[in-house]
Parts: C-alpha cells; structure tokens; sequence
C-alpha cells in the first residue's frame, strides 16, 4: 500500500511555445519543469495548482481557465510515499514570468524543450501533451536517475479516469 500524495503541475502555454521553470531549490533541483507543488489542507486541487504558479512565477490564472490534461504517478523504489500529479494547461494568464526564490521561467519552443535537463518521466509523456492527447502514466524510479517500469497511455476523458479510480 502507497500512502499517496497529491501534487499539481501546470503548463502555460502561447502560441508554439511553453513556459517551464528552473527549479532552484529543493525536490527537482535544476531541473526543468512545469510550476506546482503539495496540495495544502485548505485548497482544492485547481487552487493549488494557481497558488503554485503565482509563487514560483508570478504569473495569474483563473481555476476556471484551466484544463486538466493529465495524471501521473511516481513511486520509488523503498519509499511507500507515491506522488499524484494533476497535470493542467492553459494559454489564459496576466502577468508577465518572473524569476522568485524557487524557479527561473522561460518560454521554450515547442520542438526545443531541454530533455536533457529534465526528469527522465518527461520525454515520455510530453509528447501526448504537445499533440493535445489526455494521457494516464505510472513511473517507478530507483533513485531519481533511472526508470525500472513505467506504463503510459491515451485517455479519452480525465473525468471518466477519475471516476473509475473512486
Ligand atoms: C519524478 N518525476 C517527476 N516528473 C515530473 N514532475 C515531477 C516529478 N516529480 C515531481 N514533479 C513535480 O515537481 C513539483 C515538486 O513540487 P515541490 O517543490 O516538492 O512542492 P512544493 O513547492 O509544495 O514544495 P516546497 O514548498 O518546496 O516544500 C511538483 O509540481 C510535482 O508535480
């Protein structure tokens, strides 16, 4: 049994580009990523996951201009902690991306995003993201190097995966 955890990640996206952030501190340290983090007691998952972006970007969006695209799930090898991602987009947003105390935003093209400097899980399911495809993936790590066993496929609604995991 996983004792699970619940994260957000969301993706800012404008025309052919996409907003990932460089993470300065803490879990995920120099890696690039989309903007998120826990879901605190008092928020719902949608809240967190805007929360998470004005914190780490200081760009604001509105629960209600987001899109969830995704779910992941990552569980490493001795730790019974597993990590439950809703991973969301949308291209509505004021401001303009600034750097703060944990990440440094910057606008990638989409045929340019730094794999390389990336958690291995992202070459994997980016893909789906970029073609507009829903997509459920399961990663298992040892260490936060290496992927034993992963499994990821195409959803044809994040409401109809949510329901049938009830
Ligand atoms: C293992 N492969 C992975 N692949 C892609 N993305 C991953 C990931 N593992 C974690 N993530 C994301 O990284 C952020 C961590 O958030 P994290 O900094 O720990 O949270 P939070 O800001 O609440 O913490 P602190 O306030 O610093 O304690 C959060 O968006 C989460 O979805």
């Amino acid at each position: 049994m996983f004792l699970k955890k619940i994260f957000t990640l969301i993706f800012i996206r404008q025309d052919n580009q996409i907003l990932l952030g460089l993470k300065k501190r803490g879990f995920g340290q120099n890696k690039w990523n989309g903007f998120g983090g826990k879901v605190e007691l008092n928020e719902s998952v949608m809240e967190a996951a805007v929360r998470e972006l004005r914190e780490e970007s200081c760009l604001m969006c509105k629960t209600t201009d987001l899109k969830n695209i995704g779910h992941l799930e990552f569980t490493f090898e001795g730790d019974s902690t597993m990590m439950d991602v809703r991973v969301f987009s949308s291209s509505i947003f004021e401001g303009t991306p600034t750097e703060t105390e944990e990440m440094i935003p910057k606008w990638f093209d989409c045929d340019k995003i730094p794999f390389h400097a990336m958690w291995p899980d992202d070459s994997l399911w980016f893909p789906y993201m970029l073609q507009g495809k829903l997509f459920y993936g399961r990663f298992h790590y040892q260490g936060f190097d290496k992927i034993l066993n992963y499994t990821i496929e195409e959803l044809e609604s994040m409401e109809t995966f949510y329901n049938k995991s009830k």
